[in-house]
């Protein structure tokens, strides 16, 4: 059976900047795949590739076996595959709650039945993600007053609420304190083997992706440089060097 998604070959260049190049990756459905490697490694740009931000120069996307590469990201987020940012897209002016409801126009698009459904299961459903992530006491504060770290963990809540198939996260505990950290990381997993949700997460903290992922690729200078299990990529000299050549 094919992957969930499947990279192959693909190229993307800004200018004079080959930002990713011939890089090929597949994530089989129901797994948590890392993505790691220096700044500037072209990862941020694989992610933005994926969810149609920006088209390829050259190669094939496919999800669920269909080709994605010449959707549009609205198109794509329909079927299921999103993404979160490094830095939160969040409405500072609106509560948790409305930040949660208006989140679903990736998948309706129909703004007023959003609003409409603050009567019906959607508030709910808004409530529970938010006690999920551990939000809930905070639910009606307007989402600017939270911490960054909180932020995140709205945003995450408010990507649960399109009930993605495939959620790819870019960062998810940079600028998230440590203690919360191993609570983000529970969540993860929890939002991976309960509700079944595939996920792709980049991460620069080596602790928390080699907790995470059962497999890790890892980019450098734009290439793939190496794959494997977080063990082996863990001793990989290739990836070693790669971190201590970046530093
Ligand atoms: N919109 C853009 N226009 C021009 N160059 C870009 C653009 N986006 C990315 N780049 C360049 O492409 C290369 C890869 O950047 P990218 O952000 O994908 O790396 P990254 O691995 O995500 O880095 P970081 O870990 O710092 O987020 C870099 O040289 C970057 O400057």
């Amino acid at each position: 059976m094919s992957a969930l998604l499947e990279v192959k070959n693909v190229s993307k260049a800004f200018g004079g900047v080959q930002a990713n190049s011939g890089i090929s990756l597949e994530v089989p459905e129901g797994k948590i795949i890392g993505l790691i490697g220096p700044n500037g490694s072209g990862k941020t740009t694989l992610f933005s590739s994926i969810v149609g931000y920006h088209p390829i120069d050259s190669g094939s996307i496919r999800f669920e076996g269909s080709e994605i590469s010449k959707m549009r990201v609205r198109q794509i987020a329909r079927r299921g595959l999103l993404r979160t940012f490094q830095q939160t897209r969040i409405y500072g002016g609106m509560t948790c709650v409305q930040n949660m409801l208006i989140s679903t126009s990736m998948r309706d698009q129909t703004l007023g039945r959003l609003f409409a459904s603050q009567k019906s299961g959607e508030h709910g459903r808004a409530e529970e993600l938010l006690e999920f992530v551990g939000l809930y006491q905070k639910r009606h504060l307007m989402a600017g007053d939270l911490s960054f770290g909180q932020q995140k963990l709205l945003e995450f809540a408010m990507a649960l609420m399109n009930e993605p198939r495939l959620l790819m996260l870019d960062e998810p505990t940079a600028g998230i304190n440590p203690t919360l950290i191993n609570g983000l990381i529970d969540r993860l997993k929890h939002a991976n083997t309960t509700f079944g949700i595939t996920l792709f997460v980049i991460e620069h903290n080596m602790r928390v992706i080699m907790n995470l992922a059962e497999h890790i690729y890892c980019l450098a200078h734009g290439e793939l440089l190496a794959d494997g299990k977080p063990e082996e990529i863990q001793n990989d000299q290739r990836v070693l060097d790669a971190y201590l050549g970046a530093h």
